[in-house]
């Protein structure tokens, strides 16, 4: 294995009759960004600290960049982490609280501050340096935070929410920042959030966790595109989960049955038997008359975004989301429409 991979074998927490983590195998690969994605207690924090060291695994073994590192101190395990408060001292300044780890590390003090000023134009703070913490926006101050974790020069980097303290727009920024410099330096990093729409825009890979588990794993693509299961669906992007009947089910086709009316899909992504039809909200189409297989659905809400028209639906198959390309003449609320999809857009999951 080489310098940066993170492998977790069947390694288990527990906080006495808590379990914070069942068994978990997990691989992540050298140079990549690898999220935990998952709803909140699922244990992504759990299992970002046990990749640090500080939190000591019940069971099983974790190896990083090929070394067994399970029983391996914090201090001793060459990974350094970013955390959503940014943790700088208030009383250093920026250049101080980059390179406090160096000097902790016994470099020598100018060696530690050219360092800690090459760390600060890395992060795009090229000057600031000499300014306290308190003299920095929100935005400014996490990067520091990002500058003072990769002067050690980890072999991973782990950040555990580093966006959830700054407002919206900074947020974008900030995540476009954190990945081009992880993407420029070729770093391992393992980030947790609980927004998938932040997960999505920084990651390689994302490890959806629920209950203190995996639930899928895999690109933002194969999530969106392939969701294993109803959750899946619902948490990676907005989806409508209609009930549907498997009524056929090979490699290459597929039959469902709803409301009464039969569909054929191209490909086959569940058994025979109930099941969930995943209808993303863009793939719905809105017409004014009846079609050949179409739900009636009446317009109960209906919000102009600007770029895009959202509609709520209410239909015989249960609520419905939609969202159109604006018109001229849109549909209003009370509106009777005609609900319509591609057959290549729909994705089936277990029930
Ligand atoms: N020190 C602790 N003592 C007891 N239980 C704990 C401790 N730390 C975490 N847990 C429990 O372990 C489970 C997983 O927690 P964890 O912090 O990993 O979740 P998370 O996915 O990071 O959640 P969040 O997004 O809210 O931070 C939760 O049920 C939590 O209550």
């Amino acid at each position: 294995m080489t310098k940066g991979s993170v492998r977790f074998e069947n390694v288990t927490k527990r906080y006495d009759d808590v379990v914070a983590l069942k068994p978990l195998t997990l691989d992540i690969q050298p140079g990549t960004l690898c999220t935990l994605l998952g709803p909140s207690g699922c244990g992504k924090t759990t299992t970002l600290r046990l990749i640090a060291g500080l939190e000591a695994a019940s069971a099983g073994k974790i190896f990083i960049g090929g070394e067994d590192v399970t029983h391996l101190s914090a201090t001793y395990r060459r990974v350094s982490m970013v955390f959503q408060s940014y943790a700088l001292f208030p009383h250093m300044t920026v250049a101080e609280n980059v390179a406090y780890g160096l000097n902790v590390k016994r470099m020598p003090r100018a060696e530690a501050a050219s360092r800690a000023e090459a760390g600060l134009e890395l992060v795009g703070l090229k000057g600031f340096g000499d300014r306290l913490p308190s003299e920095l926006s929100g935005g400014q101050q996490q990067r520091v935070a990002v500058a003072r974790a990769i002067v050690l020069e980890p072999e991973v980097l782990l950040l555990d929410e580093p966006l959830s303290n700054l407002d919206a727009k900074l947020r974008r920024h900030v995540r476009e920042e954190i990945r081009q410099i992880q993407q420029r330096l070729g770093l391992t990093a393992v980030y947790v959030t609980h927004d998938q729409e932040e997960a999505m825009a920084v990651s390689d890979r994302i490890i959806v966790m629920k209950n203190a588990e995996i639930a899928q794993a895999g690109t933002p693509r194969d999530l969106y595109e392939r969701p294993a299961s109803s959750f899946i669906a619902d948490f990676i992007g907005d989806a409508n989960l209609l009930d549907v009947e498997v009524t056929q089910s090979d490699a290459s086709s597929a039959a469902i049955r709803l409301l009464g009316h039969d569909y054929d899909l191209p490909r086959a992504t569940a058994a025979r038997g109930a099941a969930k039809m995943v209808l993303r909200p863009h793939h719905v189409r809105l017409n004014a008359s009846p079609l050949s297989g179409s739900i009636p659905a009446e317009v109960t809400y209906a919000a102009y975004l600007g770029n895009s028209i959202q509609f709520t639906l209410s239909s015989p198959a249960g609520e419905i989301f939609a969202i159109a390309a604006p018109t001229d003449r849109p549909f209003a609320v009370g509106d009777t429409v005609h609900v319509t999809w591609q057959p290549e857009d729909i994705r089936l999951v277990a029930n």
